[in-house]
């Protein structure tokens, strides 16, 4: 008797999906549970922008998967129903210089991108400005992941530029929500004394979700995302155990779509703790695959180095990096601290056999998973 290829294959039209975009890392829950004071605090903020006015400067902080973006782009969504309001969420690890920041909320009003160069950064904030006032809005920009700005040196630059446009363009009204992952960051301290004085924001906190907030979040999410009976509460309870260890509400919504393919793969209509403990494997590392997305090519350059000669001498790396790459020692350090307040890196000062003190670098995560996803 022949073997059937397809025995023990599910067919193309059997899944344990019913809808599995919900699983994608850019959907934008129906269901918004336990951020309710986070959301009140924020509308609070906003709200003068309805009636016209400026809005109140605000600071979003907490961990990283906690629902900052997510709370944002939900009141964001309600704004764009109000004509007197121009919302604009700009992602600060794609658009991380002053020029780059202003193309986004430029492209939003105009419907087109600015040209990338040759047209300099006073005439693009004119041209937004008069926008602006000739249609009668006020300007909401949520910088997101502004931890970035603060790593290119840039925050001070674009904060200042925003908060005292009602100065330099008379009439314009601007105001911001910054929004921070980098708990180690004191976004205010980090500031020039200029911008100092004129940012006195509101302050919102993400904390974390604790283990059954996860586990109603993430069983609204298998309920929409698989058919009845895939994920039983055990599975589910698993999730949300893996899950709360890192706090990041990404980890769960990921491992719950692999652990649904793995399913698949082994013909199963249900998702089993095999599924589960093996997709954990992939699933615990969406934070180090999302930190080293927005990497330069020299910046991949180095971590692959270090990853290769972890827990060594920052001059024996850099006799390395610069060997590949022709970048000087200025841009080497720059880096460096880039990817230490990444937290990719630990960069820690040492005593090196009575020479003095000298920097070690060491990876914080796995060689193997890191030199994987460059
Ligand atoms: N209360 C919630 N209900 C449903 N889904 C949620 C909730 N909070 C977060 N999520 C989901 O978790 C994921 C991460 O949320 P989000 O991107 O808003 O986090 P964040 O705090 O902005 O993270 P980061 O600081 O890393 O950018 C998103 O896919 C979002 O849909």
């Amino acid at each position: 008797m022949r073997d059937d290829p397809e025995e023990g294959m599910l067919s193309w039209d059997e899944t344990v999906f019913r809808d599995e975009h919900v699983f994608e890392i850019d959907h934008v829950p129906e269901t918004f549970d336990h951020r309710e004071s986070q959301l009140e605090s924020l509308k609070y903020a906003l709200r003068p922008a309805v009636r016209g006015s400026r809005p109140l400067n605000t600071i979003v902080r907490g961990p990283p998967g906690t629902g900052k973006t997510t709370a944002v782009q939900k009141l964001f969504g309600e704004l764009h129903g109000q004509s007197s309001v121009r919302a604009v969420h700009v992602n600060c690890q794609m658009n991380s210089t002053r020029y780059a920041v202003f193309s986004r909320v430029f492209e939003d009003l105009f419907e087109y991108e600015p040209p990338s160069s040759g047209i300099s950064f006073k005439k693009l904030f004119s041209q937004i400005s008069d926008r602006l006032i000739e249609d009668d809005e006020v300007l909401v920009v949520a910088l997101d992941d502004v931890n970035y700005l603060f790593y290119e040196n840039e925050a001070s630059d674009v904060l200042y530029s925003l908060l005292r446009a009602h100065e330099t363009h008379v009439g314009a009204r601007i105001g911001v929500i910054v929004i921070s992952s980098d708990l180690s960051l004191d976004v205010i301290d980090e500031l020039d004394s200029r911008v100092q004085s004129v940012f006195r924001p509101e302050e919102v906190f993400f904390p974390r979700y604790d283990q059954s907030e996860i586990v109603d979040i993430l069983g609204e999410r298998a309920t929409r995302g698989f058919h009845d009976g895939v994920l039983d509460s055990i599975g589910l309870d698993r999730v949300a155990e893996l899950t709360a260890e890192s706090g990041d509400l990404r980890v769960g919504i990921d491992l719950l779509r692999r652990a649904g393919l793995h399913a698949e793969m082994r013909a199963s209509r249900t998702i089993e703790s095999e599924d589960i403990e093996a997709a954990y494997d992939k699933s615990k590392h969406v934070h180090l695959s999302r930190s080293l997305r927005g990497l330069s090519d020299s910046e991949r350059a180095l971590v692959r180095v270090i990853a290769d000669h972890s827990g060594e001498q920052a001059g024996t790396v850099y006799e390395v990096f610069h060997e590949e790459t022709d970048l000087g020692y200025t841009r080497y350090s720059e880096i460096v601290n880039k990817l230490d307040q990444l937290g990719l890196i630990d960069a820690e000062y040492a005593e090196v056999d009575g020479r003095g003190r000298s920097r070690s670098l060491t990876l914080t995560y796995d060689a193997d998973a890191v030199k994987e996803r460059l």
